[in-house]
């Protein structure tokens, strides 16, 4: 299988590179737009700011490549949100691939930002190779809002998406690469 990860210079890259490798894949890390347009499936990894993602975004000329991808695609943390129409961080048009916005998380004394830890998932869609009562790992200060497109959320001031999914793009708001066994299911799952 080809597996493109997209690269945006930013990131949790490595760390996937490896939990794809426990599952067997071998992926490759680019930002040509051909090679992620005939990859089998294509992950856009995420660490970093809204706005400055975009600017890379359209500095390599990727978003007519990213937004007409056919293929299975994942979006993890930051990838999920800018599948999003908009985000709070850095005021951000983000592709619109999915209705609703990014919004900050909300501090309160025992609910800190960035929240950054495990959380107890709520699982709405069977076929994910996740379970409710599963515990995946956050690192974030912002979320999208929940809709349709939800999967699975987490409950951290208000609900949040974990899981989303919109025709081809599934996004993840967790780090399935730092998820341990969960994680692999999920991935695992992605590449089946
Ligand atoms: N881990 C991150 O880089 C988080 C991505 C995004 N900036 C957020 O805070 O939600």
């Amino acid at each position: 299988m080809k597996l493109a990860i997209v690269d945006l210079a930013y990131g949790n890259i490595g760390s996937i590179q490896f939990a794809l490798q426990r599952l067997g894949v071998v992926p490759m890390v680019t930002a040509e737009p051909d090679k992620i347009a005939l990859a089998d499936r294509v992950i856009l990894p995420g660490v970093g700011a809204a706005g400055f993602a975009m600017e890379r975004v359209d500095c390599l000329g990727l978003r007519e490549t990213l937004t007409s991808l056919r293929q299975p695609a994942l979006g993890i943390c930051l990838g999920m949100q800018l599948l999003f129409e908009h985000s709070e961080e850095d005021n951000t048009t983000c592709f619109g691939l999915i209705q609703g916005r990014v919004r900050a998380l909300e501090a309160a004394p025992d609910r800190p930002v960035p929240h950054m830890g495990w959380s107890k998932i709520d699982v709405r869609s069977p076929e994910l190779g996740l379970r409710t009562g599963d515990y995946v790992y956050f690192a974030h200060s912002y979320a999208c809002d929940v809709g349709p497109a939800t999967l699975a959320s987490i409950s951290y001031g208000r609900d949040i998406p974990a899981v989303v999914r919109q025709a081809n793009w599934l996004g993840a708001q967790f780090h399935p690469e730092r998820s341990g066994e969960a994680g692999s299911r999920f991935l695992e799952s992605f590449l089946t």
